[in-house]
């Protein structure tokens, strides 16, 4: 069982994570028990350069091989300059870099070694989170839920939430906060809603050289086409009642959707997918929540905010109106993730991943 250097039973752990989108690497820390937030502390980010960032799309969707190794060695370095810059912590929590995800089929794979990462660091590291939750039938994701109830807590919330994020994908959390515990029957519901900002990005470097669609510039002056909305709300995805998770590249295709369309309206209408994905997912939730509070870099995005504004029966507003970073939420998560593995708690229930049993996944390694 980890002691805390910190005192009593507060253990300071430092999160990490290299999203969907492939942007960077994420690095925040949490002083918690495994169950209640005491406070968040400093954060860093570290972006990936083109190259590296090339060679990890290189690798998606690889489960071995040359090209999961080349990565594998840009994750690591990336994660070693980040870290290195925070004062000594009791924990790291080290999600690495989703390269595939096929939780019926091959399982899940996040690169990056977390024993080489415990040596370099000096600090014992837990990382492959998803794998235990897959092995015993879950989906493997979304994992930050456990995190989003104590967060529902930390925020005094008296009723249910949900929290988005927009990230690469979408995942979004219903929360009931007057539940004792995560893992109680009810507390929480969560699965993935869709692609977010991944075919955005994908268009927009394929279009026009640029990696996002800085504040909906593009999407705004644009007009939804109808058809190509309802061919992807017709996808059987949006229909299956969770649990349900996504690969990146799951929805690749939906460029080929809008492949006709001007830069503007193809751009509108990805996003007005994004946010139908969302919309498509309320029906799932047990009650309609107070609020849907958004964290990802889906949140910069005003034209995607005022979508879902209109087309969710409830108020959309980013995480930082209940004093939560948003660029930093899901490293936060892997802190917190962290402390559970470590005190041997859950980090995943039949509500949020569809796993048969309480899982605490995650591996614990130790510097020798
Ligand atoms: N100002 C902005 N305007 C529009 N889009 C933005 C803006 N800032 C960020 N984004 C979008 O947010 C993306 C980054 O989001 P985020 O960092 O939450 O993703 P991630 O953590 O990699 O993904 P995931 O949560 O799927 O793992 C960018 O790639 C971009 O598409
Ligand atoms: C397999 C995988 O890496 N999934 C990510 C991805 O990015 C967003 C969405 O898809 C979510 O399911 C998950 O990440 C968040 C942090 C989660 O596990 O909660």
């Amino acid at each position: 069982m980890l002691k805390a250097k910190s005192g009593k039973d507060q253990i300071c752990a430092l999160g990490a994570m290299s999203g969907t989108s492939l942007d960077g690497v994420d690095a925040a820390v949490v002083t918690t028990d495994g169950h209640e937030i005491f406070g968040f502390g400093d954060t860093a980010y570290r972006s990936y350069d083109d190259a590296e960032r090339a060679v990890l799309t290189d690798a998606l969707g690889h489960w071995a091989g040359p090209e999961a190794e080349a990565a594998a060695a840009v994750v690591e370095a990336a994660h070693r300059d980040v870290l290195a810059q925070f004062p000594a912590v009791d924990l790291v929590g080290f999600h690495g870099q989703t390269l595939a995800h096929d939780p019926k089929g091959r399982g899940t794979f996040q690169v990056g070694d977390g024993q080489a990462l415990a040596e370099a660091l000096n600090t014992p590291v837990v990382w492959d989170f998803r794998t235990a939750d897959v092995q015993l039938g879950g989906e493997g994701a979304p994992l930050a839920p456990f995190f989003h109830f104590a967060c529902a807590k930390w925020i005094k919330a008296e009723g249910p939430v949900c929290f988005l994020n927009l990230g690469g994908v979408g995942n979004i959390t219903w929360v009931d906060p007057r539940f004792d515990a995560p893992e109680d029957d009810g507390a929480l519901l969560a699965f993935d809603t869709g692609p977010a900002n991944a075919p955005i990005n994908d268009l927009m470097r394929e279009r026009l050289g640029k990696s996002h669609d800085e504040n909906g510039e593009t999407a705004l002056r644009g007009e939804v086409e109808q058809g190509a909305l309802e061919l992807f709300l017709a996808e059987p995805f949006f229909a299956k009642i969770p649990p349900k998770s996504l690969d990146r590249n799951d929805f690749s295709e939906m460029v080929g959707l809008v492949r006709e369309l001007s830069d503007a309206d193809a751009a509108a209408t990805l996003t007005a997918m994004s946010a139908a994905g969302v919309a498509a997912g309320m029906m799932h939730f047990p009650s309609l929540p107070d609020r849907v509070l958004v964290t990802g870099g889906g949140r910069k995005n005003p034209v995607l905010m005022e979508m879902l504004r209109v087309s969710l029966d409830c108020h959309v507003v980013p995480v930082e109106d209940v004093g939560l970073d948003g660029d930093m939420l899901e490293a936060q998560a892997f802190a917190y993730l962290a402390v559970r593995v470590a005190k041997g708690l859950p980090t995943s229930c039949p509500g949020t991943t569809g796993v048969r049993a309480l899982v605490g996944g995650g591996v614990v390694s130790r510097p020798g």
